[in-house]
């Protein structure tokens, strides 16, 4: 199979699909590798690193979407890259469709097959290919809003720690899975005053067990949120329910309970947000303000750490996309349902029962699918 890569083009992204390791991987099961020239420059890898992974390097995106079978990116492809997409070319890469149909409509014209990373499954019903960036930018969150907090930013002009004599800051993380759990240790690490809240008494039991002196739990009911929020300098957002959007659990009315200059960083942005008023931004231009509480909504946080996340996101990803290429996708998702959990699109239709239902589109199942490649 010939597998590409091209240069990320969403704002400020750096990272890469490919790492020249990766690459390499592939080269030794006996593909072809080809990528854009620059790609890997963001994330520390230069074009003679591919080429010394016996890959090729060739001048732009066009000529990896014209050739490659398999296009294997990090960012879900803008307006410009659906349209290079091709029928029976794989894609590989973030894909975030329940919050954005335009984006899923092209990706059906263009008959491609889609697998998202983030919808990909593990036996324990956790996500592996979401996991390593959820880790990045759970952990960069606190950095995040501690920026967010400081006045020039808009923000209240609270250090998170506080100091000797002055408390610190009170931090909410609303959900306690990967984003969650990371977030919650390093705000706590950074000396904040943290609770996490969550809806499932499984993981508030596990956080207990192995976070109990470091932050508390709440359970997640409306008047619980209501109540921490309004006594909050920082709101994390970081709930999932896996290939929907996301429940809005804060809402506009509860903002005018927040102190002045309060901040939330909704890291949960990618599938909508889970605040009423957030609506993503970028690297670029990160925050804005509404009802006197600063926003801090980039749905590619990771893209801030390049080299971190790509190393990161690499080392998940890799046996997957061998996989896929080794055996093509229908014998790889036959023979993995975990694999088979991140079609998202094929050849025109929705494959995700969880995105056809948040853009109320027709479900193509993909057991009809992975029955007829058997
Ligand atoms: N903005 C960015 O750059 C990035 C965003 N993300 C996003 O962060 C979000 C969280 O991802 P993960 O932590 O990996 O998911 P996860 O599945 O590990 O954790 C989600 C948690 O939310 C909890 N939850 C669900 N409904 C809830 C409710 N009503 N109240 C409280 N908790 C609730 C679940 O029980 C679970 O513990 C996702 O939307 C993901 O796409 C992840 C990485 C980067
Ligand atoms: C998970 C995701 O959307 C990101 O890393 O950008
Ligand atoms: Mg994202």
């Amino acid at each position: 199979m010939k597998i590409g890569t091209v240069r990320e083009i969403k704002a400020q992204e750096f990272r890469v699909g490919l790492t020249p390791g990766a690459a390499q991987e592939a080269v030794a099961h006996g593909h072809e590798v080809v990528v854009e020239t620059g790609a890997g420059l963001g994330a520390g890898f230069a074009d003679s690193d591919y080429t010394a992974a016996g890959a090729a390097i060739v001048a732009d995106a066009k000529t990896v979407f014209e050739t490659a079978d398999m296009i294997v990116k990090v960012k879900e492809p803008q307006a410009s890259e659906r349209k290079m997409l091709r029928e029976e070319q794989i894609l590989f890469t973030y894909l975030h469709l329940a919050a954005d149909e335009a984006q899923a409509r092209d990706l059906m014209d263009s008959r491609a097959t889609c697998i998202a990373y983030e919808t990909v499954t593990a036996r324990d019903g956790t996500l592996p290919l979401l996991a390593p960036m959820s880790e990045v930018a759970g952990r960069l969150a606190p950095q995040m809003g501690a920026w967010t907090l400081q006045k020039a930013n808009g923000g209240r002009g609270v250090l998170l720690g506080g100091v000797p004599g002055v408390a610190p800051a009170k931090v909410v993380v609303i959900g306690g899975g990967v984003v969650g759990t990371n977030a919650a240790r390093v705000a706590a690490g950074m000396g904040a005053d943290v609770t996490v809240l969550d809806r499932s008494l499984p993981r508030l039991r596990y956080l207990d067990d192995v976070f109990g002196g470091t932050f508390r739990t709440a359970y997640s009911s409306k008047a619980e949120t209501e109540a921490l929020v309004a006594q909050a300098d920082l709101v994390i957002g970081a709930v999932l329910i896996p290939g929907a959007a996301a429940p809005k659990l804060v809402t506009r009315e509860m903002l005018k309970t927040m102190k002045p200059g309060a901040a939330i960083v909704d890291v949960a942005i990618d599938q909508g947000g889970c605040v009423e008023t957030s609506c993503p931004t970028t690297h670029d231009n990160p925050i804005f303000e509404v009802e006197g509480v600063m926003h801090y909504c980039v749905a590619n946080m990771p893209g801030a750490v390049a080299r971190t996340a790509t190393l990161a996101l690499s080392n998940a990803t890799q046996p997957f996309m061998l996989a896929l290429a080794d055996k093509g996708w229908e014998r790889a998702c036959a023979e993995d349902p975990h694999l088979a959990a991140g079609l998202n699109v094929h050849a025109g239709e929705i494959t995700h029962a969880a995105v056809a239902e948040a853009l109320d589109l027709p479900l193509h199942e993909t057991a009809s699918l992975l029955h007829a490649a058997e």
